[in-house]
């Protein structure tokens, strides 16, 4: 059974805005650190970054690993720190997340869980890609039926899916380990959806923006930079990345095209421990 969309009325003809952020992995504790990174601290700057470019986003969406900890506070900790942003925020879960405490602590006026969402002339399906007690993701069935369901109930909506994993390996092959295992099966089954215009994922702390050709044209493959440590691209062991933390902003535009981009906190204030070998 297809559950009640959140349904946002814009101007006929106008952009769907967002603002992405994933990973945080905040803790109970404010000032604990991720691999000599304060967590809370580097989303505060993120969120201080998106606040000063004034971008006009419909909502936010979340995408996973909000909590490092596990602890219901972690991600009351979250919901206070988007509070001034005043948008909308829509979460799904990433490996680091335990979708019970995750649904019991993030609370608030216009904080939804994994729900679809319509707005302008799309539709946005927020998936789980999560398996219990392990890192790396998967793309059941049941979730694959939910786009179909969801696609067949607005077919005149361009689509974009959301998950936590990556469907495409990354080529950091310590990373690659924890993808969707499933990925080319599910990227070769949504492309054959006319509707389905892009892929949007964290999980693997880096940007990345690729097409996939698909029988009813391109596909946007995107991945976005943790709020916190950055893992080097192309790296065969763990290594992290001096790149600041950071953001996605995405249009969407009314005739199925989208604009996006990438933006980090300026500065260098964010110094990971780059001796680290794993967490
Ligand atoms: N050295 C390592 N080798 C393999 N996996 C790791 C290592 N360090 C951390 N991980 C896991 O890899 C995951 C990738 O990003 P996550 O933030 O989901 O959480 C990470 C850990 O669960
Ligand atoms: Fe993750």
């Amino acid at each position: 059974m297809l559950k009640e969309a959140i349904s946002y009325s814009l101007a006929a003809g106008a952009s769907v805005r967002i603002v992405q952020v994933t990973d945080p992995h905040l803790f109970a504790d404010p000032s604990a650190q991720l691999l000599g990174v304060n967590t809370a601290l580097s989303l505060e700057s993120v969120l201080n970054t998106i606040k000063a470019v004034q971008y006009p986003a419909d909502f936010m969406l979340a995408t996973g690993d909000i909590s490092q900890d596990y602890s219901g506070e972690s991600y009351h900790n979250f919901v206070r720190a988007i509070a001034p942003l005043d948008f909308p925020c829509h979460y799904l879960p990433g490996n680091h997340d335990d979708p019970r405490i995750m649904r019991l602590n993030m609370q608030g006026p216009n904080i939804y869980g994994q729900q679809r969402i319509l707005a302008g002339s799309w539709q946005i399906i927020m998936l789980d890609s999560t398996v219990r007690g392990k890192p790396g993701g998967h793309m059941a069935d049941s979730e694959i039926d939910l786009i179909k369901s969801a696609v067949a109930d607005q077919p005149d909506r361009h689509t974009l899916l959301v998950m936590h994993h990556n469907p495409i390996l990354v080529k950091c092959q310590w990373l690659d380990q924890h993808c969707m295992d499933n990925g080319s099966d599910f990227i070769e089954q949504v492309s054959q959806i006319p509707q389905v215009k892009g892929l949007l994922w964290g999980h693997v702390h880096q940007q990345l923006d690729k097409k996939h050709l698909g029988p009813h044209g391109a596909i946007s493959l995107m991945a976005t930079p943790s709020t916190c440590i950055q893992f080097k691209p192309l790296s065969s062991y763990f290594s992290l990345d001096a790149l600041q933390p950071g953001y996605r902003l995405l249009e969407l535009k009314a005739d199925g095209s989208m604009l996006t981009n990438v933006y980090r906190v300026p500065g260098d204030k964010f110094f990971p421990d780059r001796g680290a070998r794993g967490y």
